[in-house]
């Protein structure tokens, strides 16, 4: 694994002031009877100097991400990736724009764990720990499913099952904030990418696992998902051409664009508030510049009795 830049900064300013953020929250959909409110009235965090590891960070939502992180005055930002050109890219635009020492890529796979393992390693060496994980590196290619499955769903279960490790609070650390890219496709068919489909509904389960009150009691580590509508990043190029079939690569591709993709910055506005405001276990949607809260069925409320059925 290979560290491009590393900090020594330990500054953390004041943040600059925002612009007027352009992102709609449906707060119609942020209050529910079925289940606790999905946020929580004071900040659970801000992310003032924070340590954040990003897989997949050097481009895109990622990459965005990152940007929001720091120019919210986050401490240090650290991205992962397979692709080192990309990630000293990445490293090159942050420092113009946030200032230097506050950026690492470190090239790394999300499906070896002891590539992963070695980003909270440096995390802890560097900077006495990690606040924020955000699992975000993903594929679309139904194509190659085996190892679409493996970076969409075992890199998730990996990198939280790290972050507990290094951040639960039951094993010394201080608790933090896990955020999964889940995407829309994750609570809806998507038909010609069915395999990327599956992959994101897992992602949704491992959310609403991982971030149940059980694990959140013990670990202080909050597990949320967020799931974007079709975003213009480079995942969306060559859709067509990396599906299982030529009809079902265009078919994707027809899904994707229905409507006008928006910019991945509108989804890094969207991990702020929710890090600054999400209960964990829950599960945000942004798609078409609109953030709403998912509400999950209730298991006790799935009420529909069919009578003609006997179980015995
Ligand atoms: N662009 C869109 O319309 C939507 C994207 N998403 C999800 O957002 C996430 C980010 O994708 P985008 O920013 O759109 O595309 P992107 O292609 O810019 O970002 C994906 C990143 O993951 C990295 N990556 C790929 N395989 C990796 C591996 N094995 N280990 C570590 N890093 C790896 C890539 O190098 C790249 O930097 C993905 O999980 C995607 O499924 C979700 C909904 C919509
Ligand atoms: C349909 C998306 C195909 C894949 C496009 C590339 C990247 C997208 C990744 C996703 O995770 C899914 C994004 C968007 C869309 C799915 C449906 C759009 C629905 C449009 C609508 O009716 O509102």
């Amino acid at each position: 694994m290979m560290v491009k830049k590393k900090s020594e900064d330990t500054s953390c300013k004041d943040p600059a002031p925002q612009k007027k953020q352009t992102l709609v929250a449906d707060s119609s959909k942020v209050t529910t009877s079925a289940q606790a409110s999905p946020t929580c009235q004071k900040e659970l965090m801000s992310p003032k100097c924070k340590v954040a590891i990003i897989t997949g960070g050097a481009t895109g939502i990622g990459f965005s991400t990152a940007c929001h992180l720091l120019k919210n005055c986050a401490r240090h930002v650290i991205i992962t990736g397979i692709d080192s050109g990309e990630g000293e890219s990445a490293v090159e635009q942050l420092e113009e724009r946030y200032g230097d020492n506050k950026v690492t890529f470190v090239c790394g796979d999300v499906k070896n764990p002891a590539h992963f393992e070695g980003l909270f390693e440096m995390a802890c060496e560097a900077f006495g720990g990690t606040d924020i994980l955000f699992n975000n590196a993903g594929i679309l290619q139904d194509k190659s499913w085996g190892n679409e499955v493996d970076v969409n769903v075992k890199g998730v279960i990996i990198g939280t099952l790290l972050a507990f490790k290094y951040m639960g609070k039951d094993k010394g650390g201080k608790g933090g904030l896990v955020i999964n890219n889940a995407s829309i496709a994750g609570l809806h068919p998507l038909p010609g990418a069915p395999v990327y489909c599956i992959t994101k509904h897992a992602v949704i389960g491992a959310t609403l696992n991982f971030g149940h009150k059980f694990h959140y009691q013990t670990t202080g580590v909050r597990v949320c998902a967020i799931c974007p509508g079709s975003t213009s990043t480079d995942v969306t190029e060559n859709v067509c051409e990396n599906q299982l079939t030529p009809e079902w690569g265009k078919e994707a591709e027809r899904q994707i664009f229905l409507k006008p993709a928006q910019s991945p910055d509108v989804v890094g506005k969207a991990v702020m508030y929710i890090l600054r405001q999400a209960r964990s276990g829950t599960i945000w949607v942004v798609h078409n510049n609109i953030l709403k809260f998912v509400e999950i069925p209730n298991r006790h409320k799935i009420s529909t009795f069919v009578k003609e059925f006997t179980a015995c």
